[in-house]
Parts: C-alpha cells; structure tokens; sequence
C-alpha cells in the first residue's frame, strides 16, 4: 500500500502494551508500512514528533494538554480517538445514553439497556421512591468506568439489606437474566467481530429468595488468556450451545454506535433477554478492550491502520491542492475512516474460527468520508 513508511505512535499503560503491541502486530503492520513507535511518556510527548497517528488510552488532563500541543505543532497527526470522545465511556450513564440515541429498525430484534438509575449519596440510597422503578436482583456498578480495578468491583444485590454496602456513587441497574453468556462485540473502524463470553448465572425466583443479600464481582468474562481460547473454556460454559444474534443486526447497532460516538476503537457487550429470546440489552462500552484476545487482531488492526494512512494521504493531497476555507481540517472532525471498501481486509486475511462476522459494515458516505480525520 504504502510508498513511505507511516509512523503510529502508541501510548498505553504498561499491561495494555504487553497485551496489544506483539512482535506479531508490529512485524505485520512494518511488513505492511506502518511503523508502531512507543511514545516514552517520561519525556513531553511534542519532543517526540513527527507522528502520523497517536494511539491512545491514557486519562487525565495533562495527557489531554500534550494531545493538543502536539496536534499544534503537527496539525496532520491523527488522534485515534478524540480524549472528548472518550470521555463519554468514563461514566456508565452517559456511556449508555448514546444507545437511545440509535434509530435501528429490524425485523424480529429490538434492543435496548437495561432499567437503570444512579445514585448520588446514602440517602437517595434508602429512599424507596427512587428505586419505584426498579426491581430486584440489582448489580450495583461504580459511577465511573475509568479502568481502574475499582472502577470493574460490582455487586449483586439481591434485597433491600444488601443496600447497606454500596458507597455511591453507582449505577443500579436491573439485572436481567440471559442465560450466562454475554456477547462481545468488538470494533475496530468498519470492522466488526461479535464473541460470546462467560457471564453470570442466571437468577430464579426461587434463588432470590435464598440468596445472601449482596454478592460482590469483578471482570466475570475475563478468564484467564489460555482458559479463554482453549476449545475446553467454550465446551466447559456451554458456549458452543449459545446462538449469536444475528450478524447484520450486531453490525447495524455498531455501525449506529461508532457513528453517534464518534470512535473507532470500542467494544460493546451485549446480553439477550431470557424472557423475550429477542431482546437484546447493552450493557456497557468500553474504549480500547483487549484487542488481542480477538481472532487474527493483528491483520484487522494491520488493515485499519492502513486504512487510516490512506484517507490521511488522500485528505493531506487534497488540502495541498486547495487554498483557504476549502481545505479539509484535520482539527475539527472527526475520523470516520471510510469505507475504500475496507480493502475486502478482513475476508482476505482473517481466519476462520465458525463465527459469522468479521464482515466489514456498509461503507460512510462521501460526506462522512470527508469528515474523516480529528481531534
Ligand atoms: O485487559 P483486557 O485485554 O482484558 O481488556 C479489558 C477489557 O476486556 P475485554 O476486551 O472486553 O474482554 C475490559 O472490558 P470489560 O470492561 O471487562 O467488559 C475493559 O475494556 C478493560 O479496560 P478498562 O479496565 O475498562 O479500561 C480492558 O483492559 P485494558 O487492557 O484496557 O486495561
Ligand atoms: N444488567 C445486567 N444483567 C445481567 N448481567 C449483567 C448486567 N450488567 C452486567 N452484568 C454482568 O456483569 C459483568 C460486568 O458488568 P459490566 O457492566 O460489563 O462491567 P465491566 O465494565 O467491569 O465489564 C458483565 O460482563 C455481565 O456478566
Ligand atoms: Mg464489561
Ligand atoms: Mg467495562
């Protein structure tokens, strides 16, 4: 693809980098023209420049301020994606109002989230009128969804008593019973792969009854690396018995969620309604997950970045060729890396693993298109 060899510079904290930056990625993407240049974050990140693109998942003010002097001083760097952006998946309110937000229509699916309010202090807490609305079992989640290990500690409650331990602030939302399986949704631009994972039990009526009042949790779906992709992890939760929703309906409700959000990298999980069959919930979106538990990350990632170096190049060679107002900005918009068809990418390097998925959703428009690149 490329002439010239790109340079995305990348910063994450230490355990993301083991995970994600594999001699496998970087050996491919380099094959590929992309050089994956470790941003050192002791030294200022605008010593550290040219860059054409900065990966990131890093919080906090400061982070956000080194973002925009680099973006002064190299206004064609791409940011992948906008801090603002990210921003909304910080807290597990506004992370989820985004879905209301969706216009998707299909046939025999719905979605939707769960019944949830938030809770501010102790009071609120015991306060029977705020919880009107809702019924037990509860899972009672931390406010802020900032990736810190308190921010994963959630508990199941399953009567009033078992208010007593919760420290607002948090999200109550309804727990719904999906027959242990969560579907992992994960994006990657146009790229979308659904997974299924392990997740909670099921509650009976009979269980509520009996149960503790509270029982606390953290990160269910995340076994272990090697329990994960061993064929025994499926057939020990019975996930080999699960049906996937249907491919088209999952990418459609992607394709609503990166455009509404304005990210590229994110996954979502779903769970399906026991009660319905086809009424699936969101449950919570997270920015960056762990891409290289996906099968063949390293290609879908390669084919993205790419992607992404080709419309930066096509954007670059326009602005060079006009003057003024005309020019597209790479400061004000956002990337929606575009189609280019995505490079039939993913069907001519990824393997197959008996999913469905992995098919590239439909294409941006021009204008879309155009609106590519960001802070
Ligand atoms: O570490 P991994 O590979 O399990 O990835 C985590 C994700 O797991 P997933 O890919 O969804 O299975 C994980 O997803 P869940 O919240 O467990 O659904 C988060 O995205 C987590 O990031 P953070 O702690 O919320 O900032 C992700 O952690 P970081 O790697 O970003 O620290
Ligand atoms: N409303 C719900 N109903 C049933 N199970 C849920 C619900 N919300 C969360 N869970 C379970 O709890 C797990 C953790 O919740 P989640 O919101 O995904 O937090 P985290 O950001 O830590 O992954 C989910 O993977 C799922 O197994
Ligand atoms: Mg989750
Ligand atoms: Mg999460």
């Amino acid at each position: 693809m490329a002439e010239r060899i790109f340079s995305i510079g990348y910063a994450l904290a230490s355990k993301k980098q083991q995970s994600f930056i594999q001699d496998s990625l970087v050996s491919l993407a380099y094959s590929r023209g992309i050089d994956l240049v470790r941003i050192d974050m002791e030294r200022p990140l605008v010593d550290q420049g040219p860059l054409d693109c900065i990966l990131h998942k890093l919080y906090g003010d400061d982070w956000k301020r080194q973002l925009e002097e680099f973006k002064v001083k190299y206004p064609n760097v791409i940011i992948l994606d906008s801090p603002d952006a990210i921003g909304r998946l910080h807290n597990r309110i506004s992370m989820l109002q985004v879905v209301s937000e969706l216009k998707i229509e299909h046939q025999n699916e719905s979605f939707g989230i769960p019944k949830q309010i938030v809770i501010y202090d102790k009071e609120t807490l015991f306060d029977r009128q705020a919880w009107e609305s809702l019924k037990f079992p509860v899972i009672a989640k931390p406010l802020v969804a900032d990736g810190s290990a308190k921010s994963h500690k959630m508990a199941l409650v399953f009567n009033h008593d078992g208010l007593n331990k919760l420290k607002p602030p948090i999200v109550l939302q309804e727990f719904v019973n999906h027959g242990g399986v969560i579907f992992k949704v994960y994006v990657v631009g146009e790229y979308v792969k659904c997974v299924k994972r392990k997740s909670l039990p099921d509650v009976s009526e009979e269980k509520l009854e009996v149960s503790e009042a509270l029982l606390s949790f953290s990160q269910v779906s995340n076994l272990a690396n090697n329990e994960r992709i061993d064929d025994k992890y499926y057939k020990l939760m019975h996930l080999d018995d699960t049906e996937m929703p249907p491919h088209s309906f999952i990418t459609d409700i992607a394709r609503g969620l990166r455009r509404a959000m304005k990210l590229n990298l994110f996954n979502f999980d779903v769970i399906r309604d026991a009660r319905f069959g086809n009424r699936y919930l969101i449950i919570d979106i997270n920015y960056f997950p762990g891409y290289a538990k996906m099968p063949c990350y390293e290609a879908v990632l390669t084919d993205f970045f790419c992607d992404i170096m080709s419309l930066k190049e096509e954007v670059v060679k326009s602005n060079d060729e006009k003057d003024g107002p005309e020019k597209i900005g790479f400061d004000k918009r956002q990337v929606h890396i575009c189609d280019k068809e995505m490079r039939k990418i993913v069907s001519n390097t990824c393997c197959s693993d008996g999913d469905e998925g992995g098919l590239p959703v439909s294409p941006l428009s021009r204008e879309e298109k155009e609106n590519s690149i960001q802070v």
